[in-house]
This record gives C-alpha cells, structure tokens and sequence, in this order.
C-alpha cells in the first residue's frame, strides 16, 4: 500500500488543513499519516482561536511513524519557529522522499497561521527541503517582500524561490472577481514552466483548496509519477472538486473531494507528464 504523510494542523470545521489532506490522499488511493502540528476552532466564517502541539510531541509523532513504509511528505500549518525547527530536523534525518511544502502563512479569510517572526525560519529551513513549494498569490508576495503587478512579476518570483532552495514552485493565481480566469504558475526544477488557467468560479466553497491541491501532488509523488504530472493532475482534481460544490457549512465550505475523486477514475491516464 503506497503511504503519504501531512505534516499539518487540524481544523475543527473539516474543511482545510489535515483533515483535507486525509480527504485527498483517499481520494488519490493513498494511505495517509498525519504529524499533527496545531488546532484551529474555526466556524463557517472564520477561526476564532488557535493551538499548537509542543516540539516533543511532534518529534514524537515522527519517531513513530518512522517505521511506515512513507513514500511522500507535505507540510501545512506550521504556525511558528520552534515547530519549524522541529519539522525541519525530524524530516531530514527520515526517509519519507520528496517534501511538498504548502507556506501556510494566511488563510482566505485573512487569518494569520504562520507567526511573522517566523518567516526567516520558514525560508532557510523549510523552503531548501521542498522538492514542490505551492505558495498562493499573498504566500508568494510576502516571502519575496514585493508585490506582484503583472505575469512577468510572478515568473520572476518563481525564479527567486526556486533560488532559495526550492526545486519546483508553483504561484497560485490571483482571486479577482472581474476575470474569467486563474492564472497558476509552474516553474520545474529543470528550467521548463507552463501556466494552468483556470476559470474562476464564483463560489464560497473554496475552503481547503490549496491544502487538497498540495494534498494531491503528495499523493501522486508517493505513488512515484513526475513532478509535472502530479502537479497537473492536483489541478484538475481542485478544479473538478470546485465545480461541484458541497451543501455544508452556510457560508464558506469545503470543496468536493468525492467529486474529485471521480476525476481520477475518469480519466486517471489522460494527463501528459
Ligand atoms: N474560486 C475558484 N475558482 C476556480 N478555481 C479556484 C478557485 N479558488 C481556488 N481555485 C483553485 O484552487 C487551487 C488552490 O488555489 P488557492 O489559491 O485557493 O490556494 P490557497 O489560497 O492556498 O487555498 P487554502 O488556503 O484555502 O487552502 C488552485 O488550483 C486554484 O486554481
Ligand atoms: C489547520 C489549517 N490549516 C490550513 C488552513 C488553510 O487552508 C486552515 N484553515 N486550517
């Protein structure tokens, strides 16, 4: 049985973090660990508070999972630097392959999940260890420290991250309400990029989207498929998850990961690596 691991904190109202992350890695036809980092309370609107495991009991969590047969990792929330630290030294003395590290830094909702003293941290620790950084739109902009303002910007900035250590990077488009479509940007470890366009649905049921996304690529890099492939299929299954939205939650609410799981028995093999 392939295995994934998240590295991750639980969110109470199921739709992001590693309650997300266990969505997609069924979906994907992947066992899935969990490294439990934190908790956050959060409703149908936003979190209203917020906890963290100690940096012993996550090391904890790593000991035991090391005699799992873990083909791939990902890392969510990591909330502040000693748990940083923490993940950055148990994941490099485990072989669990390649790191898909998802910045959780700010929520859709503007909730703040990365402390801002943490940011050296996260950059020279973390970022180096990530076969796959997902940075979206915000996430990317505050880890470079200046705005985007058009396509050339984020190709730029993709360049930067992978200059800080990250081998692949994709910068998740921009929300705009007035443009038919996302705009998410690949940069491979080999110098080759393309863009993903995706056409913006106007819906509130987009909660966990970026935490299934990198979810899904940690589920086909575990399963030994290229780093492109995994990538676009982790869109396609977004996409197809986006477009049929679930009735919880009366406000925000997750995306379908049932809907998504479909998209792989569809059409699993149509996707070019
Ligand atoms: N309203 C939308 N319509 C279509 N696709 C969307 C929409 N919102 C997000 N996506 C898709 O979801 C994927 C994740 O991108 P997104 O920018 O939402 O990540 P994120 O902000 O990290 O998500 P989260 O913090 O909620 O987990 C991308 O492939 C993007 O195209
Ligand atoms: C625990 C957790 N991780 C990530 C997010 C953002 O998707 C969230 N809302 N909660």
């Amino acid at each position: 049985m392939k295995q994934a691991l998240t590295i991750a904190g639980f969110d109470s109202n199921g739709s992001a973090g590693l309650a997300a992350d266990l969505h997609s890695f069924y979906a994907a036809g992947i066992y899935g660990h969990g490294v439990l980092t934190g908790v956050v309370a959060e409703n149908a609107t936003t979190i209203t508070a917020s906890t963290t495991m100690s940096p012993s009991f996550i090391k904890e969590e790593f000991d035991d999972l090391a005699e799992f047969h873990i083909t791939a990792a990902k890392t969510g929330m990591l909330a502040n630097s000693d748990i940083i630290k923490t993940v950055a030294d148990c994941y490099s003395k485990a072989t669990f392959g390649p790191l898909v590290v998802d910045p959780v830094i700010i929520t859709k909702r503007h909730n703040r999940l990365l402390s801002n003293d943490a940011f050296a941290n996260f950059c020279h620790q973390l970022i180096p260890l990530a076969t796959v950084l997902t940075p979206n739109f915000t996430e990317a902009e505050e880890l470079l420290n200046h705005d985007f303002n058009n396509q050339d910007d984020i190709i730029t900035g993709a360049h930067q991250l992978q200059a800080m250590g990250a081998q692949n990077v994709v910068i998740k488009g921009s929300h705009d309400h007035n443009q038919p479509l996302i705009h998410n940007y690949v940069l491979l470890a080999d110098g080759t990029d393309f863009w993903m366009d995706n056409r913006f649905v106007k819906t509130n049921k987009v909660n966990g989207a970026g935490d299934s996304f990198s979810a899904i690529i940690t589920a086909e890099l575990a399963k030994g498929q290229p780093v492109a492939k995994a990538i676009k299929r982790a869109n396609q299954f977004v996409d197809v998850a986006i477009h049929h939205p679930l009735a919880v939650g009366q406000n925000f609410g997750p995306i379908n990961h049932w809907a998504g799981e479909k998209s792989f028995t569809n059409d699993s093999d149509s996707i070019d690596g």
